[in-house]
């Protein structure tokens, strides 16, 4: 589904504050794996999701998505098979539109235009019905601006635009960093129910060990731009929280 190798990349070029955020890393994601990747701080984590979703093109090796080589490939070009969601609420939607418009806006992404969109009923009965799953009673308010809501009802949807959009790949950089725990637990709740009904291959960067503990098929430690660990299978399923803390030594 994803295949990475041997990409590295490297920022400031032959200039004293050159740092290889990325060193030789190869890695092979399967479809419907949920990967997490903890590392320090300066570990490459946000790089690595940099040259998935195409905002950075590696210095070297190649990116393979769906069998596609998208390694030259711009961010946009990629849209179609990865959503991302950052940290920051605020990143992923128009806060002066209403729900119901972000989520048109959303589908206009990858939608050749008038397929699905429009103003027309279908569209809200079907946004409506899907944002009463969030059980966050926010699907009787679609016509009230975005901007007014909480940081974790914006994520859930945005989280819900995301695999509404029919994207593969989902990318979570640290999306409960800016929550309240409650807030947090709640919107991954959410993260991990859409992933699993809609079987997407999901890579998630925290830094919260519980959630790294609790959520995922598999989980990475990254290091200096490296792979330090990659434990899979039944060793994720039983990995303690305390083990993963000792990882940072
Ligand atoms: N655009 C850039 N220009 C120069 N250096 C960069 C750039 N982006 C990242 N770096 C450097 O690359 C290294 C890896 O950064 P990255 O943001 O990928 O780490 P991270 O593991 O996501 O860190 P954190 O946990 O703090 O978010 C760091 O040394 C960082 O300063």
């Amino acid at each position: 589904m994803i295949e990475i190798k041997g990409i590295t990349q490297t920022f400031n070029t032959g200039k004293t504050n050159q740092v290889t955020a990325i060193d030789n890393v190869s890695l092979n994601i399967e479809q419907d794996e949920f990967v997490v990747i903890v590392g320090a701080n300066g570990s490459g984590k946000t790089t690595l999701l940099n040259l998935i979703a195409g905002n950075l093109s590696p210095n070297k090796g190649t990116i393979v998505i769906e069998g596609n080589d998208v390694t030259r490939l711009p961010e946009y070009s990629r849209s179609k098979w990865i959503a991302r969601i950052f940290q920051n609420p605020l990143s992923g939607t128009a806060g002066d539109l209403s729900i119901i418009d972000n989520f048109r806006l959303a589908a206009i992404r990858t939608k050749p235009k008038g397929l699905f969109i429009g103003k027309d009923a279908a569209f809200s009965k079907l946004v409506k019905e899907q944002i009463a799953t969030l059980n966050m009673g926010l699907e009787d308010k679609i016509e009230q601006p975005i901007g007014t809501l909480s940081g974790g009802q914006r994520q859930a949807l945005t989280l819900l635009m995301s695999v509404m959009d029919e994207c593969k790949i989902l990318l979570l950089d640290e999306p409960t960093a800016a929550l309240d725990p409650k807030s947090a637990a709640n919107v991954m709740g959410i993260a991990n129910n859409l992933i699993k009904e809609y079987k997407l291959t999901a890579i998630l960067v925290t830094h919260n060990l519980k959630d790294a503990v609790n959520y995922g098929s598999r989980v990475i430690q990254m290091g200096e731009g490296a792979v330090l660990k990659d434990i899979i299978g039944p060793e994720k399923q039983q990995l303690k929280q305390s083990e993963l803390f000792d990882w940072f030594g």
